[in-house]
């Protein structure tokens, strides 16, 4: 018999799945929950039809691995959930593919290092707002405090020192709306693009229902400011001296032959990094503060790590990490347990495929179950928050492949070195100032996440009490 389409739940005319994964959905409350059971059931590539697009659910590190690392699976969805946000069009870094992402891949890689990416630069600028943090933490010290949105001003602004040359006061009120539109925006939906994508004439029927008006209303906000940004330095600009990587865009764009670069295409590459470079980072740093205030056998540790390998007379610096083992477990393990990036980010067969005993159609969306990777069978008691999974019994950090947060292959995350110097810097910095306690007679803050494109916290308080 000839190879077939991955196997799962019957799948009706039209619809395909689209009803049964909308009952089951709002029953399990987690997309990702469901796609863990029904891959239970059905195997490690759950083959399902949302509308008339095959969607193949990838788990097991195998296949998670194999799937990253073949070309022909390269590719990124061109269904209309992901190309509302780049003006119908496949643009930028996260949602383009082929050549063409390649080359901007390359490109933004590289002006983002020139500017200071990866270098003792970029520990200046994350040392910097993690002063600041720590600036206004001083201030609410014994006071409650709401923590979900914490870090957003202090994450953006380490990006957007290199790619727009400045920086924002953590107060600033433009700055904090403007992230709480990409927090909307991230909660409209999921990965998989839901609704919107696979049946999209619903835009004319139920706007307002399935997300469409606000996911254009954010994203006409968000492009404002951009617009704005990119404007000023345009008229700004000193070829001469280009001073961070709207620039150097400008600047390339300008000497190009090919026209390739267009103004769209430097908004969209802006948005991206702003969109795959804060809810990310944030959300993780909100889980690791929810995790060390539930845990406080683990804060304690951190915290005596700290004093023995830093002490109090200095901030905590990257060349730290090779003595702080216990604490690079922790971030390891909120990494591990509330893999924020659930589903990774899709990728679309290029071709038709073989993967494994089944052929993958040409157009097929993938997406790789992180999550379970983390959190399914390999991991004992995944459930519980258990830093010393990642050390050996000498003490050292353990390297799995069980294990990959960022992702693998050429779509990896390149903001894997960035995401895990802030969250060490904003750990060791609050916890080397700060005890951090629950309020008085306030429930231990839930582990359940809040769903979206990233998992999030739910609203919870803290109170930061100075440690000397
Ligand atoms: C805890 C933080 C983060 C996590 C968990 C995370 C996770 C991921 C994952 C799973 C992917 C998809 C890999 C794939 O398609 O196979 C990805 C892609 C990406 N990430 Fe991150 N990320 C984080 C932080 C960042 C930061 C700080 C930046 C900004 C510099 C960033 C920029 C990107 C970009 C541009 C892509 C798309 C790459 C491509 O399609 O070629 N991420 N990330």
């Amino acid at each position: 018999r000839p190879p077939a389409y991955p196997p799962g739940p019957p799948i009706l005319p039209l619809l395909g799945n689209i009803i049964s994964v909308w009952f089951n959905v709002k029953k399990l409350k987690y997309r990702h929950k469901l796609w863990q059971i029904w891959s239970r059931k059905y195997g490690n590539l759950l083959g399902l039809k949302l509308g008339s697009i095959n969607v193949v659910i990838v788990s097991g590190k195998e296949y998670i691995k194999e799937v990253s690392s073949r070309e022909v699976f390269e590719g990124r969805p061109d269904g209309f959930f992901y190309l509302i946000r780049s003006f119908g069009k496949k643009l930028g870094i996260v949602f383009s593919d082929g050549p063409a992402w390649n080359k901007t891949r390359r490109t933004v890689l590289r002006y983002l290092k020139y500017y200071g990416y990866s270098s003792k630069a970029m520990e200046a600028n994350i040392s910097e707002e993690c002063r600041e943090l720590i600036k206004l933490l001083e201030k609410n010290v014994g006071k409650t405090v709401c923590v979900n949105r914490l870090f957003d001003v202090s994450i953006v602004n380490i990006l957007w020192r290199l790619v727009a040359g400045k920086r924002y006061d953590l107060m600033d009120k433009r700055l904090k709306s403007l992230c709480d539109l990409i927090t909307r925006s991230f909660k409209v939906s999921d990965m998989s693009g839901g609704v919107l994508n696979f049946l999209p004439f619903l835009r004319h029927v139920i706007p307002n229902q399935i997300g469409y008006t606000e996911l254009k209303n954010i994203h006409a906000s968000i492009y404002a400011f951009l617009k704005e940004t990119i404007e000023e330095h345009r008229m700004a600009l000193d070829v001469h001296n280009p001073k961070d990587v709207i620039d150097a865009l400008l600047m390339e764009m300008n000497n190009q032959k090919d026209k390739t670069l267009t103004d769209e295409e430097l908004q969209v590459v802006c948005l991206d990094l702003l969109e795959a470079g804060v809810e990310t980072v944030s959300n993780t740093a909100v889980f690791l503060l929810l995790h060390v205030v539930r845990e406080q056998e683990v804060q304690t540790r951190v915290q005596l790590e700290i004093d023995r390998e830093i002490g109090h007379s200095r901030p905590p610096k990257l060349s730290d990490r090779t003595r702080l083992i216990y604490t690079e477990a922790v971030l390891l393990e909120a990494l591990r347990i509330s893999s924020v990036a659930t589903m990774g980010i899709p990728h679309m067969a290029l071709d038709n495929a073989k993967l494994g005993k089944y052929v993958i159609p040409k157009g097929t969306f993938l997406l790789l179950a992180l999550y379970d990777l983390h959190n399914g069978v390999h991991w004992k008691d995944p459930t519980i928050f258990k830093p010393e999974r990642f050390l050996t019994k000498e003490g050292n950090l353990i390297q799995t492949e069980w294990f990959m947060p960022f992702g693998t292959g050429r779509r990896r995350c390149i903001g894997e070195g960035l995401a895990r110097s802030e969250l060490f810097l904003f750990l060791t910095h609050i916890l080397q100032k700060f005890h951090l306690k629950l309020p008085d007679g306030a429930p231990l803050p839930s582990t359940e996440p809040v769903d979206g494109i990233t998992l999030s916290a739910k609203e919870f308080n803290i109170i930061f009490e100075r440690r000397f």
